[in-house]
């Protein structure tokens, strides 16, 4: 484990003994033991590079855009990954019946709003989903932002404007916005937890927060790497539990995209390069990157 980062008197070193490494050094191993099926209706751009992705880091992958299907497929499901990156008509309707069959079943779900706040269609979506929350909600700091703002947890200032699939806010702006967002699924589903990625992700169940450094940079220079964070988040969800799962997830994206960054010459070679990280990083190694607790 290393600790080259400069911290906030608030933020709380976890120890190596600290059972959360336990739980998901576990994790990471029953993933590589038992290959969960996370099943994903996911964007159009990045479909293959998530499905890719959940295999390397040691998951099986199945995507579909039928509702029916999706919902059929959920009782062999470990757990589902809903993504609103592109948007065709039937999604509404679909997505409305997808969520509500999950609400009855206890089928447990991540969902990626991404581009949260751009769109009439898009914020009728996510806005209906306050009503059968997921487990996990995994985005970037201003779909954080703009998802807690629809669901009512928090009044949006105005300071934080969409722009894109991008993140126009620093992920501290939007650590009020993700401990409401995991109280409310976690009132709503039983247990729940949200991740917010950047620079320096931060993961909450809405009691404990978590601040994840590390990675690399190059992550926002191909596409996909917050959408696969998602699938392979919905991968570990189908063992453990959330506030473990997006952990684990996070922790090992960070390892993987600094393994990736030691070999690769640009954009193209990290892609490939990061795939063959998730699939060799080490459930110990996973475990034992850098965390802090956040105790105000
Ligand atoms: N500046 C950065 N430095 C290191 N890792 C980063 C940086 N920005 C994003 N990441 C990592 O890239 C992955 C995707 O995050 P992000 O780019 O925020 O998602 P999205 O693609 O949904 O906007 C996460 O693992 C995150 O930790
Ligand atoms: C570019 C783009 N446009 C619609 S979805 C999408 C992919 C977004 O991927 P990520 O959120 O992982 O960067
Ligand atoms: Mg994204």
């Amino acid at each position: 484990m290393t600790s080259h980062t400069i911290t906030p008197s608030t933020w709380h070193a976890v120890d190596a003994d600290d059972p959360i490494r336990a739980r998901i050094v576990q994790a990471a191993r029953d993933v590589r033991e038992r290959t969960p099926l996370a099943q994903s209706f996911t964007n159009f751009v990045t479909m293959n590079f998530v499905a890719n992705a959940q295999l390397a880091a040691g998951g099986s992958a199945a995507m579909s855009l039928l509702d029916q299907d999706i919902v059929e497929i959920s009782s062999v499901a470990g757990a589902t990954y809903i993504n609103v990156g592109t948007l065709l008509p039937s999604y509404q309707d679909a997505l409305h019946a997808i969520v509500r069959a999950f609400k009855e079943s206890g089928h447990m779900w991540v969902l990626d709003p991404v581009a949260a706040g751009l769109g009439a269609a898009r914020t009728a979506i996510l806005t209906d989903m306050a009503n059968a929350a997921p487990n996990i909600v995994r985005g970037n700091a201003s779909e954080l932002i703009a998802l807690a703002s629809m669901w009512g947890l928090q009044s949006a200032d105005g300071s934080s404007r969409p722009e894109g699939v991008e993140s126009v806010d620093d992920v501290e702006s939007a650590a009020a916005a993700a401990r409401a967002a995991a109280q409310f699924i976690t009132t709503e589903r039983g247990e729940g937890a949200v991740a917010v990625s950047g620079a320096i992700d931060l993961v909450t169940d809405g009691d404990r927060t978590f601040r994840l450094p590390g990675g690399s940079p190059l992550m926002t220079k191909i596409t996909g790497a917050g959408c696969s964070l998602g699938g392979v988040t919905a991968t570990y969800l189908c063992v453990t539990d959330p506030l473990t799962a997006a952990l684990a997830a996070s922790l090992l994206y960070n390892r993987a995209s600094e393994m990736a960054a030691e070999h690769a010459h640009g954009p193209g070679s990290f892609q490939a390069e990061f795939l063959d990280a998730l699939w060799t990083c080490a459930p110990e190694d996973i475990a034992n990157g850098e965390l802090f607790e956040v105790r105000d």
